[in-house]
């Protein structure tokens, strides 16, 4: 069938009100702005580079080939009155039959990118796919459009990752300027397609997850109320194997003897809990060794006596991102009926000056029964850390361990906003955690756990270990990493990753996620579950 598409209406440029361009003379209307579609754009820029428009040329998924033969040809007609799409640009247009009110097409990257890039080590075809498919949701905010399909004919499960990402904010007004249905078209997809967008949405949606816990206010969000949040939303999920959640209170914790957490703890009006969760699919039982996540949980970081300084002290609300993106992953696993048993242990408490706090060089004893010497009580993560290490192998002799924390701000320094900083004991958990970044761009990148490091926390004058390591500011990412390898069994495959590098998204170095808590790196975590191996 023909359709009309009204010729001429095509031919001029618009700028919309937030300086978008929208194509043609039309706009949005609350009668005709109801259901939007997104199709991608192969781009491939012959300069390399060069600004030169000529030398970039686009060409249609299979999902925007279909929809323009549908069309008589109408799409590709469109895109040759515009200069060629770029990667990561969107543009839409207005003036399409009743199906749609306005169709989007957005810039994906190569057609034949090379993969994984070794440079920027991603897979370049996913990243691009995530970058161009928010760009696309993004273009409609505001657009009074309240259902969007999305071109899953190339990369389906990034497509998805872009869109669900793209599309959260922390406030519900915000939320509520995106459509309120993103789903996958039919057109161009197959259920291999459906599939993969089906789990890049649990990906993404695992992740905004992490960053509403994150981002929440502390007054919000104290150890009482994330320990209620993690039970109500795991228990309330829909899953296939089991999943249970125990909050330990105050009292079990003194009994274990983690007296490293409870000296953090005590600063503060609100009582510590620790959190456990336990999932195991339905091929896997209890009898089987688990994957243990370890988070760190400080729901508001002041830094204690050894006090931060005010200006962005806010920012220690997210001080419990450990906590969020292990919750989170552990959710993401029970939701796809991952393979294995997993366990998350999250220790929860304020680290907060007071008459009660830890005073700097005060001594502490820890499950274990090390004794540490704390000389700065703002390197409190390490402390809870500690004890909840060594009650993870006692108690469940795990496979393997991975502990997530916001642990030092060297690591930020280190990084940037680029990659979580990976301490690990064992090659193969790396290459686990490596190749598992690869596939979600959200990226990781080794550091060192050279004894160096372990000698410049032992021996302090009063105990066994410092909390602190003696080369003041230098390399305090690695001291704080060796700080933790001190309560690891040597026999145990661990990975820490310090995540303060990647804590929170400033709404422009990872196009896909507005400015807020960034949840990350909760979507490498549930790939790394998905493809874990635990046969050392
Ligand atoms: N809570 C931790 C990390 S605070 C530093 C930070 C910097 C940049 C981004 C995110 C977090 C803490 O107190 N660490 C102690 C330390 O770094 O010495
Ligand atoms: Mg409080
Ligand atoms: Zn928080
Ligand atoms: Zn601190
Ligand atoms: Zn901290």
């Amino acid at each position: 069938m023909a359709l009309n598409f009204g010729r001429t209406a095509f031919k001029t440029l618009r700028f919309s009100r937030n300086g978008k361009k929208i194509y043609p003379f039309k706009s949005y209307s609350s009668s005709t702005a109801k259901k939007a579609l997104v199709v991608g754009l192969y781009v491939t820029d012959k300069t390399d580079g060069d600004s030169d428009p000529k030398a970039v040329t686009n060409e249609g998924t299979a999902g925007f080939k279909l929809f323009d033969e549908k069309w008589n040809g109408k799409l590709s007609e469109l895109m040759k009155q515009i200069p060629p799409l770029k990667t990561g640009q969107a543009k839409t247009f207005l003036g399409f039959p009743a199906e749609f009110s306005s169709v989007t097409v957005v810039g994906l990257g190569s057609a034949n990118p090379t993969n994984p890039n070794p440079l920027e080590c991603f897979d370049e075809e996913k990243e691009k796919a995530r970058i161009a498919f928010s760009a696309g949701i993004k273009n409609l905010k505001d657009s009074g459009c309240v259902e969007v399909e999305v071109d899953v004919s190339c990369e389906a499960h990034a497509a998805a990752e872009g869109s669900f990402l793209s599309s959260w904010s922390y406030k519900d007004s915000d939320k509520k300027k995106f459509p309120s249905l993103i789903k996958s078209t039919d057109v161009g997809s197959d259920q291999v397609a459906k599939d993969e967008w089906a789990k890049g949405k649990i990906y993404a949606e695992c992740q905004n997850w992490a960053r509403y816990l994150m981002d929440s206010p502390a007054n919000l969000m104290t150890p009482r109320i994330f320990a209620e949040n993690v039970s109500e939303t795991i228990l309330n999920s829909n899953t296939m194997g089991s999943v249970s959640v125990k909050v330990q209170d105050k009292e079990w914790i003194e009994k274990q003897k983690m007296g490293a957490f409870l000296s953090v703890a005590k600063g503060s009006d609100e009582p510590p809990k620790f959190v456990e969760i336990h999932y195991c699919s339905q091929q896997n039982s209890e009898e089987d060794r688990p994957l243990v996540l370890v988070g760190k949980g400080v729901t508001f970081d002041s830094g204690g006596i050894s006090i931060k300084p005010s200006q962005g002290m806010e920012e220690m609300r997210a001080d419990m991102g450990g906590a969020a993106t292990m919750a989170s992953a552990l959710l993401g696993a029970a939701r796809l009926n991952l393979p294995g048993r997993v366990i998350a242990l999250i220790p929860l408490c304020e680290n907060m000056p007071s008459g009660k706090a830890t005073n700097p060089g005060d001594v502490v004893t820890a499950r274990n029964g090390t004794t540490i010497q704390v000389d700065n009580t703002d390197a409190e993560g390490r402390l809870l850390l500690a004890d909840a290490l060594s009650y993870a192998q006692d108690q469940y002799k795990p496979l393997a361990i991975l502990n997530t924390a916001t642990l030092t701000g060297a690591i930020a320094v280190a990084l940037g906003p680029a990659a979580t900083g990976v301490f690990a004991n064992n090659d193969s958990i790396w290459d686990q955690l490596h190749k598992a970044s690869v596939y979600t761009g959200d990226r990781v990148w080794r550091m060192p756990l050279f004894d160096l490091y372990m000698n410049q926390i032992k021996p302090t004058h009063l105990a066994d270990i410092n909390n602190v390591g003696k080369g003041g500011r230098y390399g305090g990412a690695c001291t704080a990493a060796a700080f933790l390898r001190h309560f690891v069994k040597k026999d145990t495959p661990w990975a820490h990753l310090d995540i303060a590098s990647v804590m929170s998204s400033n709404g422009t170095d990872v196009s896909y996620l507005s400015a807020g808590m960034s949840g990350r790196p909760t979507r490498t975590l549930i790939e790394f579950i998905r493809n874990f191996k635990g046969n050392f």
